[in-house]
């Protein structure tokens, strides 16, 4: 298999409210977040210029981090409580449909920390 990345950045706050309340992420706080995209095919199933997909392509999620993600409060804008578990998954869901080759996002909150969604068969969706 073949494997891409593409990397996409994003400024946002968020509370994790789930916490107990000593926890230092229970209080408002913000991230320069990193998302990086997955995307892999079969080497018969590239296209005639031999990408796995153009990384062009991936131009509507950029659009779509900088009007839903970017110098947003993450609680307001997704459901779930939004850890980088939470958002990786999130963001997978969203966007298999457009990028049927998505196989893993990664969520970075700190230049220390990542959270991978990896698509795989009969996973399961969190609940909250
Ligand atoms: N499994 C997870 N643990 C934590 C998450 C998360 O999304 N998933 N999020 C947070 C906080 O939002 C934030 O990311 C703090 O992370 P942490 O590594 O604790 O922060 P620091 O950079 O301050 O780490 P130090 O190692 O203490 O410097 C917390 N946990
Ligand atoms: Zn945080």
């Amino acid at each position: 298999m073949l494997t891409i990345t593409k990397e996409f950045h994003f400024s946002a706050s968020h509370v994790l409210d789930k916490l107990p309340s000593w926890h230092k992420c229970a209080r408002p706080h913000g991230h320069n977040y990193v998302v990086v995209m997955e995307l892999c095919a079969a080497p018969e199933a590239l296209t005639d210029a031999g990408f796995v997909r153009d990384y062009g392509d991936l131009d509507a999620f950029r659009k779509w981090v900088d009007e839903t993600l970017d110098h947003r409060h993450l609680n307001e804008v997704m459901e779930l409580s939004p850890s980088a578990e939470h958002l990786a998954w999130w963001i997978h869901q969203e966007w298999a449909g457009t990028y049927p080759e998505l196989v893993a996002v990664w969520v970075s909150e700190t230049p220390r920390t990542w959270a991978i969604y990896r698509a795989a068969q009969g996973g399961s969706a969190p609940v909250g």
